[in-house]
């Protein structure tokens, strides 16, 4: 149900004519991106960019840590690369193009480092929370659940305790023990310890890890179905998708055959093409971008 999806009242649309500000952003981006270096990919994925950029509805979905921003300390410092950024804002612009983070952080973090462009599908918290649409919000936690949000919150915090820098975020419907500057076997002593408390007095929590995380939700969702429930929404015919993480597995486990999986970094991973980290999964996006705009043009 495409209309359920907000777009930006200039964002041009393909029956539209082309107009002057559409035409200028568009122009004025690709002159941007017309200096940079073009990305360096394999042949098997240059074509299926090149394929997918030329279907009629194209989504084009992406984890954000680890992925379009490299991995910081302080996750409020995260910011998405210049290049995957002038990417999505060229993507967002492009017609029939819808553009999405999945990503693992609570919306509210997103918004805040990922420098969105208004009306750009947003999904937090693995799937747990979604802005699709204007005032849309997350279904509201159970107040059992509530309860034992606050329950993971507090057994998190008595944990990260023991070692210096070990913290925790807290998340609406989860919590998140970051272990990223802690020592290696500290790290893993303080995510034993975790798991075992979590699952003694909260067994409803479910654990995501992740890199130098350890994640508790109550909510029982994933990216996957979160791509699934985009790709209803905005009536895309094909998916392009980019994650470095386990709970991005999810996502490349529910593509069909025509969609693109990207998977970011090393690792094994199910998605059909791989880069090697978020620099050349920027490249990769201006290569798809560029195409993409392209063809909107020559078809317009
Ligand atoms: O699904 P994502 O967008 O990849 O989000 C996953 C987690 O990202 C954040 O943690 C990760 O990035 C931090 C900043 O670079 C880093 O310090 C941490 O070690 C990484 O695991 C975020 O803080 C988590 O809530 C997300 O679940």
């Amino acid at each position: 149900m495409v209309g359920c999806v907000p777009r930006p009242a200039a964002r041009g649309q393909r029956r539209q004519p082309a107009g002057a500000r559409r035409r200028g952003r568009l122009t004025a981006w690709g002159a941007i991106a017309g200096r940079r270096r073009r990305a360096r990919v394999t042949p098997e994925l240059d074509a299926a960019l090149r394929r997918i950029a030329r279907v009629p509805h194209l989504l084009v979905a992406l984890d954000f840590d680890g992925t379009v921003a490299p991995f910081t300390d302080d996750p409020a410092d995260s910011r998405s690369l210049a290049d995957a950024h002038l990417a999505v804002i060229r993507l967002w612009d492009t017609p029939d193009t819808d553009v999405a983070y999945v990503s693992g952080r609570a919306l509210d973090s997103l918004r805040q480092v990922s420098d969105a462009p208004p009306g750009m599908l947003l999904v937090g918290s693995h799937g747990a929370q979604m802005q699709l649409g204007e005032g849309e919000d997350p279904q509201p936690l159970s107040a059992g659940g509530i309860s034992d949000v606050a329950a993971v919150g507090e057994l998190l915090e008595q944990v990260a305790a023991e070692a210096p820098g070990a913290w925790v975020e807290h998340k609406p419907v989860g919590a998140v023990l970051h272990t990223r500057t802690v020592h290696r076997s500290a790290a893993e002593r303080l995510q034993l310890l975790a798991r075992e408390r979590v699952a003694e007095r909260v067994p409803a929590a479910r654990m995501i890890p992740g890199h130098d995380v350890l994640e508790f939700s109550l909510r029982r969702t994933d990216k996957g179905r979160a791509v699934r429930t985009l790709r209803e929404r905005t009536g895309a015919d094909t998916v392009f998708y980019a994650g470095d993480d386990r709970t991005d597995e999810d996502v490349f486990r529910v593509l069909e055959p025509h969609d693109v999986g990207v998977h970011v970094g090393p690792g094994e991973s199910l998605a059909a093409y791989r880069v090697v980290g978020p620099r050349a999964l920027a490249g990769v996006l201006l290569t798809l971008s560029g195409l993409r705009r392209r063809h909107a043009m020559l078809r317009d």
